[in-house]
């Protein structure tokens, strides 16, 4: 348990200070190296920073709410990252927005650096000295700057390499100890060997494809005398298996509203990898929708049990001494949802999830899983929401998974009150679309989200007889900014209310 809260100090000169506070809380966190890494990466040593000031009318409000506007100039609140957006037009960089981050706290990065080649119309960069959105340098891999540590420009140079040196000594050992802690609690907790050996299963039968996805392809199967869906990897995806695995073996994670696991294999001709699954009988909600119309009764069951799932998703929990940690599912879609028989909805696809360590008492996590070797995973375009199209977060830290997972399903509650006939009293229910598409036409680019989305702060239009009760809730799951949204239990209350 974490039991101490380290406040912003806000005097400039104060480092050497601050290093004995930072030693005495060393020893005090000694036994719980984790949140002792979490408090030192969050710990300013820094005064207020000032970030280039320049946006447009309509983003003023939001923008301006980071920090103290004085004229081209931000003094920013909460936050020690300057945010950049620029837009390329005719091969030349216009700034787009210039403030202070409304998103993230802090950055590692100094300068505002973005990598050749560009590769969308939009950029963006995120870095922590004064000023540094006002300038931004184009440069290729290998004349990338180290990267800075963490400690910040003015400072009294002594004290630095005394904090450095100290800050380096500590945080190689609180790897390690943070190494061999999760090493025991995975396997006591778990049990997973990540990398074992599959069985060879010999006794499934693989029969129609029930769907395509970008890495793997799933069939409807026979094993015994159950039929199952089996998602099988090409042996070159196992990275990807292994990930799902690990989220599916989680202990607690066998629950009534996500897909059953019932165990995983090897092909013993062609070497795939297989996860058997229980069969959904009506398949995606995607393809539920594309097919069906729903009465109030129904569309009200696939949402609350929706959230459900969601909501037991994002639950950190204990029992019986197994521990059940929060995962943001990383790509909640229509096509991540299926329809069982009796109408309920189950989660599926873990791949691109995130299991969430925390330290208990604060609102910190931390990634346990290296997502994908550190690359960042993107989820399906339509559903990204505005702070990662807008790369305003970093996409390793996981605070901000939850909170997609929220936007994202806000606009799966709007897709399946669009097919619900109850609400279209009088007239035609329409043809089942995805968020945006109506909009953007079918072949949304990311571009085109961002500036629609992100920039235009628009979101699909809910019909006006819907009420105001369905229209606030849908609002508040999608909202820009991040803290504003609901979370899991608390769409699960409002749908009940309803
Ligand atoms: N248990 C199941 N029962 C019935 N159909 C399923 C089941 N699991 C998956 N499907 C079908 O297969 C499709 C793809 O499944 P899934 O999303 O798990 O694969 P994927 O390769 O991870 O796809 P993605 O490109 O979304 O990552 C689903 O949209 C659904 O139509």
């Amino acid at each position: 348990m974490c039991l101490f809260s380290f406040k912003q100090e806000k005097g400039s000169d104060r480092y050497l200070f601050e290093l004995i506070q930072l030693l005495i809380k060393a020893l005090v966190f000694l036994p719980h190296p984790e949140c002792l890494f979490m408090h030192i990466y969050h710990q300013s040593l820094v005064p207020k920073r000032s970030c280039a000031f320049e946006v447009r009318p309509s983003w003023y409000h939001r923008y301006s709410a980071a920090g103290l506007v004085m004229g081209s100039k931000q003094l920013c609140k909460k936050t020690q990252c300057c945010v950049g957006i620029y837009q390329v037009i005719d091969y030349q960089l216009k700034v787009n927005t210039l403030a202070c981050n409304v998103v993230k706290k802090t950055c590692l990065e100094e300068t505002c650096d973005v990598q050749l080649p560009l590769k969308s119309q939009f950029i963006s960069c995120i870095c922590r000295t004064d000023m540094c959105n006002r300038n931004i340098s184009l440069i290729s891999e290998p004349e990338r700057p180290p990267k800075p540590r963490m400690y910040a420009a003015g400072t009294n140079f002594k004290a630095a390499l005394v904090v450095v040196v100290v800050v380096v000594i500590l945080f190689v050992s609180v790897f390690i100890i943070i190494g061999i802690k999760w090493r025991s609690k995975e396997k006591t907790n778990t049990g997973i060997q990540s990398e074992a050996p599959e069985n060879q299963i010999t006794d499934i039968e693989l029969q129609e494809v029930l769907g395509r996805g970008q890495f793997a392809t799933v069939y409807q199967g026979n094993y015994g005398r159950s039929v199952v869906a089996v998602k099988v990897y090409p042996a070159n995806w196992k990275h990807r298996y292994f990930k799902e695995k690990e989220v599916y073996e989680l202990p607690l994670m066998k629950h009534e509203r996500i897909t059953e696991f019932l165990g995983t294999g090897r092909k013993a001709d062609d070497g795939s990898l297989l996860i058997v699954l229980q069969y959904a009988e009506y398949g995606s909600l995607h393809s539920f929708l594309c097919k069906h119309t729903s009465s109030w009764m129904l569309s009200m069951k696939l949402c609350q049990t929706l959230s459900e799932g969601l909501s037991y998703l994002h639950s950190d929990l204990s029992s019986n001494d197994m521990h059940k940690p929060a995962v943001a599912h990383g790509d909640l879609s229509s096509s991540n949802v299926l329809v069982r028989a009796d109408g309920t909805c189950v989660l599926c696809d873990f791949e691109s999830s995130t299991i969430l360590r925390s330290c208990s008492g604060h609102q910190l996590w931390q990634d346990h899983f290296t997502n994908m070797q550190g690359h960042p995973q993107f989820c399906t375009l339509n559903y990204m929401s505005p702070e990662i199209l807008e790369s305003s977060v970093d996409l390793r830290s996981s605070s901000f998974r939850l909170q997609g997972d929220i936007y994202a399903l806000g606009l799966i509650l709007w897709e399946i009150w669009m097919r619900c006939f109850d609400l279209f009293k009088g007239g035609d229910v329409p043809q089942h679309l995805l968020p945006y598409e109506l909009e953007l036409e079918a072949n949304v680019t990311l571009e085109r989200l961002i500036f629609h989305v992100s920039e235009m702060n628009r979101r699909p239009s809910v019909p006006e007889n819907w009420g105001p009760a369905l229209k606030e809730l849908l609002t508040d799951c999608w909202d820009q900014d991040t803290d504003a949204r609901l979370t899991a239990p608390c769409v699960l209350g409002r749908l009940m209310s309803l």
